[in-house]
């Protein structure tokens, strides 16, 4: 894992946009979207060097992560409206190009099944974004989630759903049930860069990073990926026992000019 700690979260957001510009312009590729707060930032950035600099994502294809059960793709909470609002009707991705998960699929495992193969026959994903939840969730992977998971429907802990009533009207809005990119399924992907900032995310960080692989902190199971890129802010730096370590570069450049 390469630990990158920045001062702030608007550091986060353009380093983590550094690395998908680079992604994209190497060619066709396959990107992995979060949604949540955690990467508006970085898809504003986007964004601009869309506007700005001919940043084109034309030849990508984007893959979400989870979505929820019970809301249609229209709800404004869906992640599919969600995803289309914040960023990719903002750039010029190819009508069909953004895969989702159907939260209203009749045969939620049947639409699991189908939405692996959809990744599978794109290539698998190349550079996939991802948040943590406070409890240290990845995807929708709430603690206790399989290592080695696939795409499936979960249930939402009371924790992520108050997280989450932030979003919706009422917190009695947040739905239970969830269909999520699994945890071995996330782990296919062939960069991973996990993105946290603010206070609230320091415990799910340390415990992720220095915390031993356990399921009750999903995101640890990123130890076992081979290129992992951990961008955070200061504060959610905070409890990393090992910083001294993560931010020595012997005066050379730091290793992450360049994910
Ligand atoms: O970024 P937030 O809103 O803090 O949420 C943390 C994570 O939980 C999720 O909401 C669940 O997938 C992610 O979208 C996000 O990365």
């Amino acid at each position: 894992m390469e630990i990158i700690i920045l001062p702030t979260p608007a550091d986060v957001a353009r380093t983590a946009a550094d690395a998908i510009e680079e992604q994209v312009r190497r060619g066709p590729s396959v990107l992995g979207l979060a949604t949540g707060s955690t990467p508006l930032g970085t898809y504003q950035e986007l964004i601009e060097r869309h506007r700005t600099g001919g940043l084109s994502f034309a030849q990508a294809q984007a893959f979400l992560l989870d979505e929820y059960v019970g809301l249609p793709s229209a709800h404004p909470q869906s992640y599919h409206s969600v995803i289309r609002d914040e960023f990719t009707a903002s750039v010029d991705f190819a009508a069909d190009a953004v895969h989702g998960l159907d939260g209203m699929a009749e045969d939620p495992q049947a639409e699991a099944e189908q939405y692996e193969a959809r990744i599978a026959a794109a290539g698998g994903v190349d550079l996939q974004i991802l948040g943590i939840g406070t409890d240290g969730h990845v995807g929708f992977n709430e603690p206790m989630s399989s290592l080695g998971s696939r795409t499936r429907i979960k249930t939402l802990t009371r924790q992520t759903r108050q997280d989450n009533a932030r979003f919706f009207d009422h917190a009695d809005d947040v739905p239970d049930h969830v269909l999520t990119q699994g945890l071995g399924t996330i782990r296919e992907a062939r960069h991973l860069l996990l993105l946290a900032m603010g206070e609230a995310k320091a415990e799910a960080i340390a415990a992720a990073v220095e915390g031993p692989v356990a399921a009750i902190c999903p995101a640890s199971a990123l130890q076992l990926h081979p290129h992992v890129s951990v961008l955070v802010d200061e504060a959610a730096a905070s409890r990393l026992a090992h910083r001294d370590y993560y931010t020595d570069t012997f005066g050379r450049k730091p290793a992450w000019q360049g994910l």
